[in-house]
């Protein structure tokens, strides 16, 4: 058996195009587009590119973009004053402070110092919360975008066995809330968990996101089972290569083999991520305008 290859490029570009119809509704109600901040600070290579895809895909579903890049060695105290100035800013709907942040700066100071009505990240505390309790708030983005993954392969994920391995509080942890909320049974497994192999064997759907270059093997996996790799891996250069290649946390090659259906990396969980990030985005401006958030957004 081969699994199905779940085109997670190709559902963010249908997202993408989606938002960008109802941002330009936006515009003809509320007068001016909907907008976007993201502050990056420092020049990490890998975040840089991040932020270019982000900006284009911002202007290009008709929303303003505003890029903040800020040196390494930038104060708290600078970066502080200037999330303050977008918070007043009423052009800005939508706060994203590129992470990680270098050494000498608090993320969660920065992240808590967001109003949580333009956290469109999902990472403010309040929003976590709202997640928590089941309050409608910002959801972070790629546990949103596997959800629209699982949803559109499999419908109904109620009774579902699904094992979401690792815990973060920017996708583990959102991720396996909003499977209970979906009502499947979840379990979430991180580096303490004692023989992961057999604990995602029962898994119907298995959610990676942990970091580590194909450690997920196709023998740890039920017969076809769905799989969404979160993980972004560079594995170092091969012989005649510039740049090592993008793989997941899952063995893509032997999962194909027992998987129902898998993600790919890269071309799977990652363009939905900016694809809901946009999404996110115009929410906020239909609140942040009083308007009414449109259905099927
Ligand atoms: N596609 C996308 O849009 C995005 C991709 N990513 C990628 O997803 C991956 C995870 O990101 P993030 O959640 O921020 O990472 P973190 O490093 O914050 O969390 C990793 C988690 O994996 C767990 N873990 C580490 N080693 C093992 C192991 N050997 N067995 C089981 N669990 C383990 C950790 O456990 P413990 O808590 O015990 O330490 C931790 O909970 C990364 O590759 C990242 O690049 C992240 C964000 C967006
Ligand atoms: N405040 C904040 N919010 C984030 O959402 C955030 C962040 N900080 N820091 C870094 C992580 C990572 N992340 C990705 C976004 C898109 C791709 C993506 O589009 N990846 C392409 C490949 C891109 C490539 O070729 O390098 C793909 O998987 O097909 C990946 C990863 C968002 N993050």
């Amino acid at each position: 058996m081969t699994a199905e290859r779940i085109n997670g490029k190709a559902f963010a570009a249908s997202l993408r195009e989606r938002v960008g119809e109802h941002a330009a509704q936006f515009e003809a109600s509320a007068g001016r587009r909907a907008g976007l901040a993201v502050v990056l600070v420092g020049e990490d290579p890998a975040s840089q590119v991040y932020v270019r895809s982000k900006h284009k895909a911002t202007v290009a579903a008709g929303m303003e973009s505003f890029e903040h890049r800020l040196p390494a060695d930038t104060s708290e105290e600078d970066l502080l004053a200037l999330v303050a100035q977008l918070n007043a800013d009423e052009a800005v709907d939508g706060i994203l402070v590129q992470l990680p942040l270098p050494g000498h700066l608090d993320e969660q100071a920065v992240i808590a110092s967001i109003s949580p009505d333009k956290d469109v990240d999902g990472f403010h505390v309040t929003n976590a919360g709202r997640l928590a309790v089941g309050q409608s708030g910002f959801v972070p983005c790629t546990p949103l975008g596997c959800m629209m993954l699982l949803t559109e392969r499999l419908g109904d994920l109620s009774g579902l066995e699904a094992v979401v391995i690792g815990r973060s509080n920017i996708v583990g942890k959102p991720m396996a809330q909003l499977l209970l909320d979906a009502n499947a049974t979840v379990t979430i497994a991180h580096s303490r968990t004692k023989d992961l192999p057999s604990v995602v064997r029962r898994a119907d759907i298995v959610v990676a996101a942990v970091g580590r270059a194909e450690m997920v093997k196709a023998d740890w996996l039920k017969e076809g089972a769905t799989v969404i790799d979160v993980g972004i891996n560079r594995l170092p250069p091969a012989e005649g290569e510039e740049k090592g290649r993008l793989v997941g946390d899952v063995d893509y090659a032997g999962a194909e083999g027992v998987a129902g259906a898998i993600t790919p990396v890269p071309g799977g969980v990652g363009p939905m991520t900016i694809a809901v990030l946009l999404r996110n985005t115009l929410v906020a401006a239909y609140r942040n305008a009083d308007l009414q958030v449109p259905d099927g957004l």
